[in-house]
Order: C-alpha cells, then sequence, then structure tokens
C-alpha cells in the first residue's frame, strides 16, 4: 500500500536548501469553515480524505498545530487511518510508516502535559513534541519557567523563538526546527495559524515561505457560527492552481506558491 500517485507526484520536491518545505493543507465546508460553533471539531473529510491526510503526514519531517488546535481538538497528528503495513514487500522491508514530529506553536506554554501528543510520546506511540514558545526575558522566570519545567517532565522539547507582534515569528520557527534537523513541515492549522501561513504567500519565490497548499472541500454547508480563516487577496492571488482530485464525496484542491 502506498501513498496516492497524485499526492506523491505533487510533493516529490518536498526538501528545500536552507528551510524546511512547507505545505498548508486544511479541510473546509463549502462556505470555507474549518470547525463549528464556539470551535467545535468537525469531522469535515470523508474516510477518503482523511486518509489522504494521513499519506500526507507521512511525508513530511513535522506537523505543525497551534495552540488553540491543541486545547480545543486534543490531536494525535499520526497515521492510524492508514491501512496496516505489508510485513513482507518487496521495497519497504516492512518497516513502520514514518511518523512525523509534532509541532506546537505555543507562546505562552498553555499546553496541558496530560495531552494525547504527551501521553502518546511517553507510550511509546509517537514522537516527542516540540512545543514552540515566544523567546523573552520573562520565559525564563516565574509562572512560564515553571510550565516549562512541567512540560518538559511531560516529554515535550521546549523550543524558544523569537515573537513579532504577539505571535511567534514564522521566518524564526523555520529557522529554527530547519537547524534542528527538520526538512518539510506539514501545517494543519487552526484558523489564526491557516491566516499567519496565508499572510506568508508572496509572488516573490526567494522571500517565499509556503510552498504548496492543499484543502479538502467537504459537501455541507456549517453556517455563519462557524469558524473561518482569513485571506487577503494580495496574498492568495499569488497562489498557482494546479490540480483537482475527488476522493469520496470531499474535492482536494491543490495549489504551488
Ligand atoms: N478543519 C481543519 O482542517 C482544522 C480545523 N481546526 C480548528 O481550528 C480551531 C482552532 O483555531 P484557532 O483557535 O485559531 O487556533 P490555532 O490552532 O490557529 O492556534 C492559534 C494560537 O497559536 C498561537 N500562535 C503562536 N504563534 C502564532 C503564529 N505565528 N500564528 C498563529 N498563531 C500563533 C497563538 O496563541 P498564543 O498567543 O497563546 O501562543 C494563537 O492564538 C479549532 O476549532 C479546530 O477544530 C484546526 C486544524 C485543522
Ligand atoms: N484533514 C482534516 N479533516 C478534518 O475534517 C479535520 N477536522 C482535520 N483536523 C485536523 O486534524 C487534527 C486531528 O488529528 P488527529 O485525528 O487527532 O490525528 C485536528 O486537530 C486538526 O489539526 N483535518
Amino acid at each position: 500500500m502506498a501513498a496516492p500517485t497524485f499526492l506523491a507526484n505533487f510533493l516529490k520536491d518536498n526538501q528545500y536548501p536552507g528551510r524546511p518545505y512547507v505545505t498548508l493543507t486544511f479541510a473546509q465546508s463549502l462556505d470555507a469553515k474549518i470547525a463549528g460553533k464556539a470551535g467545535k471539531q468537525l469531522i469535515l473529510s470523508g474516510k477518503e480524505s482523511m486518509k489522504m491526510t494521513h499519506w500526507m503526514r507521512t511525508m513530511h519531517d513535522a506537523i505543525l498545530v497551534g495552540i488553540g488546535t491543541a486545547l480545543n481538538d486534543d490531536p494525535q497528528l499520526n497515521t492510524r487511518h492508514l491501512p496496516p503495513r505489508d510485513p513482507e514487500p518487496a521495497t519497504d522491508h516492512g518497516k513502520p510508516y514514518h511518523l512525523p514530529r509534532p509541532i506546537v506553536l505555543d507562546s505562552q506554554l498553555r499546553l496541558s502535559p496530560g495531552c494525547k501528543l504527551l501521553k502518546n510520546f511517553r507510550s511509546g506511540n509517537g514522537r516527542r513534541p516540540w512545543v514552540v514558545c515566544a523567546a523573552t526575558d520573562a520565559a525564563e522566570h516565574g509562572d512560564r519557567a515553571s510550565r516549562r519545567q512541567v512540560l518538559e517532565d511531560a516529554g515535550a522539547r521546549v523550543l524558544s523563538v523569537p515573537s513579532i507582534d504577539g505571535f511567534i515569528s514564522i521566518p524564526g520557527l523555520l529557522d529554527a526546527i530547519y537547524n534542528r534537523g527538520i526538512r518539510s513541515l506539514m501545517v494543519e492549522g487552526g484558523a489564526t495559524v491557516i491566516k499567519s501561513f496565508f499572510d506568508q504567500l508572496t509572488p516573490h519565490p526567494e522571500t517565499r515561505l509556503v510552498d504548496s497548499v492543499i484543502v479538502t472541500v467537504a459537501p455541507l454547508f456549517v453556517g455563519n457560527d462557524g469558524v473561518g480563516y482569513g485571506v487577503e487577496m494580495e496574498k492568495a492571488s499569488s497562489l498557482r492552481y494546479t490540480e483537482t482530485v475527488h476522493l469520496g464525496d470531499d474535492t482536494i484542491i491543490m495549489f504551488k506558491a
């Protein structure tokens, strides 16, 4: 069993000299909502497109979510929807699927030490999560320092990265993880993180920080009280539409930046 050919072809060059290759991906309704009222987690993807997302996870070194998603959804970010791997294949020697490193953007270290990402790591069922906090003087003292200790004791690796306007700097983040060996990053959300990465789009290849955008569109409406994400037209217009694929009832739309 292998990743769908369209995905393997689309992501075949996902290694970059100097920074990680960045794929921004998420699932939305027809009215561009990614969650329900008050952020209620919605399973928008059908089983075929969810499996595609899990294949995509195997194709990246790391998966990133914001602390809003980590607190709201308590995600696992693993590959559990993939079929068991053939124990005697000619090509892959029965190795387990590549499991990406979970990364959480969390300026103030609000992540719970009891979250599934840390539990899975402690039970040997997941990779050590990296938690990216804001590098400030305050970080070394008081509450922040004790939260850092609690998270490290629970198994997290905490990285400090400069922040800009209260958010972790995206170029700073990409630098920090590239220097620690991450060559490809899948950004899964949520709403605020999606907007931050859309804000990085530019028509200038030399300053580009996002490479691919893959959107799963589910055939349903969520309504006005659902959670959407903001996109500035000026930024989004630099995306080049590449391909559409239908999986089950969902439509997967792919762009190169
Ligand atoms: N349909 C889908 O595909 C997906 C849907 N979701 C949904 O999204 C919702 C969560 O979205 P949201 O609440 O916006 O939370 P996010 O997961 O987008 O996290 C946002 C938080 O991350 C921290 N952060 C630090 N640096 C940055 C940065 N550079 N850019 C953006 N955020 C940064 C901030 O918190 P702080 O200041 O504390 O650091 C910020 O408030 C949930 O309802 C979830 O179900 C989530 C993922 C995928
Ligand atoms: N592809 C996709 N489709 C949906 O319908 C979704 N709700 C999401 N959400 C993302 O996946 C995370 C949950 O991951 P696990 O199932 O726990 O591994 C969730 O937190 C979002 O990042 N994605």
